[in-house]
């Protein structure tokens, strides 16, 4: 879980931050930031000024009007600078994806079977294409023949092979990974441009990237800032002039910029991407921000059991036959359900039979007709052309199946599922006609460490919520085992939805987490939808967030992003608005001093001269940009404690801080200009 991609903010970074920090000057793009392009109006004013000291009647000094002009060009390329580097680390993460990209070629299969050799570009859903040992596999698709081990580290940055093979929750590759011994065959499952490692390319880069709702109602807020302070700073003129004064423009543009939000408007864009590149550092590829802001609220998460809680790779590891059935009759029919089940649950069963001793000829499929695996039947099996039908599944499933025929249930088949169950293991049961015969015992194992991260959810007072197809026994005793708070068992796929939907109608905001295809309508009603790579691709297009590690209590290093993200904005947008009460002791004074001497008492900074005091607000509001890129990155500490005692905490932390560090800074900046004999 530690920072598997390389995201060091190197030199190259930074250097390229810089050249972009001019390139965002076009006022095309600055016109996407109003708060900024305020600023950049300001400048040209200034400039102007600073040519023709004249042009707006009056006189006016050049010094001062190119000093002015300076720093308002400087304020708006720390604020360009801020989001450049933000946006940096992904676009360097791209550039390694894309790598990944060029020049693959694909093996693809002829109508007339044979192969043709093209570009991995041109592969269309539905084509067949051939991978062999140590070939990249050309796009996203589903294995439909053969067993492979694949290095799936381009993408997920871990290095230990993954076995993919066809049927079931592992049966989805990824183009851009690699085949590393045996080979596969393929059915492309994406067009070109619309792969997997597409999508991460284009959300590294943020070529994507939309305001999130918050944003949004933010950035409306700082435009209307901006607007009221305009209005102020336009009627100062009439009641200057009303008692004798006029007001250089230069001042009115520094007041104005001094006073309009910018220390937030130029830092937003940076709050937002870190924050997502942030999820990216852990692993996570998250499709919108509004998925991490959300994920700032949850309540509820669900989870999936098999492959999610637990590691997924359910394997037959004993046959169990009920009173009165030979060993050998049960291993004989175990296989027969299994002839033509292709999940790795089913192809474990044959696999089992095998090392017990079975004959190959009782693979033999010829006049058979296999009954495929459903999440809503929860049975599996197949039909011999002698009328024989051999069926398999969850326990309850099977009850209903036997008594629909008219059959029995033998008395001993509860305790031989309780007891597997117990084991934390999923009993399937087999049957033949209207008789059961035995049980197939699959185990399957909890993912390490789901204790201590359930319990850390729980102090952050998110419920947790197994939810499993499988019986409520087994998902008893996986629940206790992993620590959730709660757990549904005997779920079809409608039953995740309601769950979710019951959550959101209570008000709740709800994360689901899973891997199965029969995930995927959950994972699309939720509000923040974490899919695991292990799963199939309709798990991952439903949801809006990939955990590459497939660890599903990565949802709580997600969480604390979002929850940071919200609070980071909301810190620098108090301490950018509280900055402005001693800018006001700053301008206002130096504005009126000369015609109104009693205006001196408001200096109470002392500033040295009117110019001095209007360029040392300026120079701080300047450099508070780059001084707060590290926090608006790095996001302010999160520490899980109750939503109104971290608002008070930030309040008071950056409302006091940011009505106070500015006198400070301003006096120091007044100083240093005396000093220096600049004003
Ligand atoms: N190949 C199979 N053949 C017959 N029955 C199966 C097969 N695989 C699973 N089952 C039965 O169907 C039930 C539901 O399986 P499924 O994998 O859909 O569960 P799920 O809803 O994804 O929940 P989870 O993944 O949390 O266990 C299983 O508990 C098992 O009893
Ligand atoms: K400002
Ligand atoms: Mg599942």
């Amino acid at each position: 879980m530690s920072t598997k991609r390389n995201g060091t903010l190197n030199k190259e970074i930074v250097w390229k931050a810089i050249k972009d920090a001019f390139k965002k000057l076009d006022p095309r793009i600055m016109a996407r930031n109003p708060v900024m392009s305020v600023v950049e109006i300001g400048f040209v004013i200034t400039l102007l000024l600073s040519i023709l000291p004249n042009f707006f009647g009056g006189t006016s000094d050049r010094g001062y009007n190119i000093a002015v002009s300076v720093i308002l060009l400087v304020t708006i390329l720390f604020a360009n600078f801020s989001e450049a580097l933000a946006e940096g680390r992904g676009k360097a993460q791209a550039d390694s994806l894309k790598k990944t990209k060029q020049d693959t070629k694909a093996k693809l299969f002829q109508k007339d079977g044979y192969i043709k050799i093209v570009d991995a570009t041109e592969l269309r859903k539905g084509d067949i294409v051939l991978v062999e040992t140590n070939d990249l596999i050309p796009t996203d698709g589903d294995v439909i023949e053969g067993v492979a081990a694949v290095d799936e580290s381009a993408i997920t940055g871990e290095s230990a092979p993954v076995i993919k093979e066809s049927g079931g929750d592992f049966c989805s590759v990824t183009g851009g990974t690699k085949v590393i011994s045996d080979f596969i065959k393929i059915v492309v499952t994406s067009d070109p441009g619309e792969s997997f490692l597409d999508r991460m390319i284009h959300l590294v880069e943020g070529a994507k990237r939309q305001k999130t709702p918050n944003e949004i109602a933010l950035s409306t807020l700082l435009v209307s800032l901006t607007l009221i302070f305009l209005l102020v700073c336009t009627t100062l003129v009439p009641i200057a002039s009303y008692i004798k004064v006029t007001l250089p423009i230069t001042t009115l543009v520094a007041l104005l910029v001094c006073l309009i939000p910018t220390t937030i408007g130029g830092l937003l864009s940076a709050i937002g991407i870190a924050g997502m590149d942030r999820v990216t550092q852990f692993n996570v590829i998250a499709m919108s921000g509004k998925a991490v802001e959300a994920a700032g609220d949850i309540n509820t998460i669900i989870l999936d059991k098999t492959g999610t809680i637990t590691h997924g790779n359910r394997m037959a590891s004993a046959f169990l036959p009920v009173k009165g059935i030979s060993q050998a009759k049960l291993n004989k029919v175990a296989v027969h359900s299994s002839l033509h089940d292709e999940t790795p649950e089913g192809r474990s069963v044959i696999e089992l039979a095998k090392k017990a001793g079975l004959s190959d000829k009782e693979l033999d499929k010829a006049g058979t007709v296999g009954i495929e695996f459903t999440a809503e039947t929860r049975m599996s099996g197949t039909d011999f052309s002698d009328g024989r039908k051999i069926r398999k599944g969850a326990a309850d499933s099977i009850r209903q199946y036997i008594q629909q025929q008219g059959g029995k249930v033998p008395g001993d088949l509860e305790s031989i599922t309780n007891e597997v169950a117990t084991a934390g293991g999923t009993p399937l049961v087999v049957t033949e006609g209207n008789c059961v015969l035995g049980v197939i015992y699959l185990k399957d194992t909890v993912k390490p460490g789901m204790r201590e991260r359930f319990d850390e959810l729980r102090k952050m007072g998110i419920k947790t919520v197994m939810c499993t197809g499988d019986n409520p026994l087994t998902a008893s005793t996986i629940a206790k085992e992993a620590g959730v708070d709660d757990f549904i068992a005997e779920a079809k796929p409608e039953d995740k939805i309601s769950v979710i939907k019951q959550e959101q109608a209570q008000g709740k905001l709800v994360a689901m987490t899973g891997d199965g295809t029969n995930d995927a309508p959950a994972l699309a009603q939720a509000d923040v939808g974490l899919a695991m790579n292990t799963g199939t691709i309709a798990a991952k297009e439903a949801a809006n967030m990939v955990d590459l590690d497939s660890d599903p209590t990565k949802i709580i290093e997600v969480v604390a992003i979002g929850k940071q993200l919200l609070m980071t904005r909301g810190a620098l947008t108090t301490f950018s608005i509280a900055n402005d009460v001693a800018k006001y002791f700053a301008i206002i004074p130096a504005m009126f001093m000369l015609a109104i001497p009693q205006m001196k008492a408001l200096n109470i900074m002392n500033l040295a001269t009117p110019q001095s005091a209007i360029l040392s607000a300026l120079i701080f509001n300047a450099i508070i940009i780059p001084l707060l890129i590290p926090l608006a990155m790095k996001g302010v500490k999160y520490v899980p404690m109750s939503a109104s005692k971290l608002l008070k905490k930030n309040l008071f932390i950056y409302g006091l801080g940011g009505v106070i560090v500015p006198f400070i800074g301003i006096k120091l900046i007044d100083i240093l200009l005396v000093m220096l004999q600049v004003a």
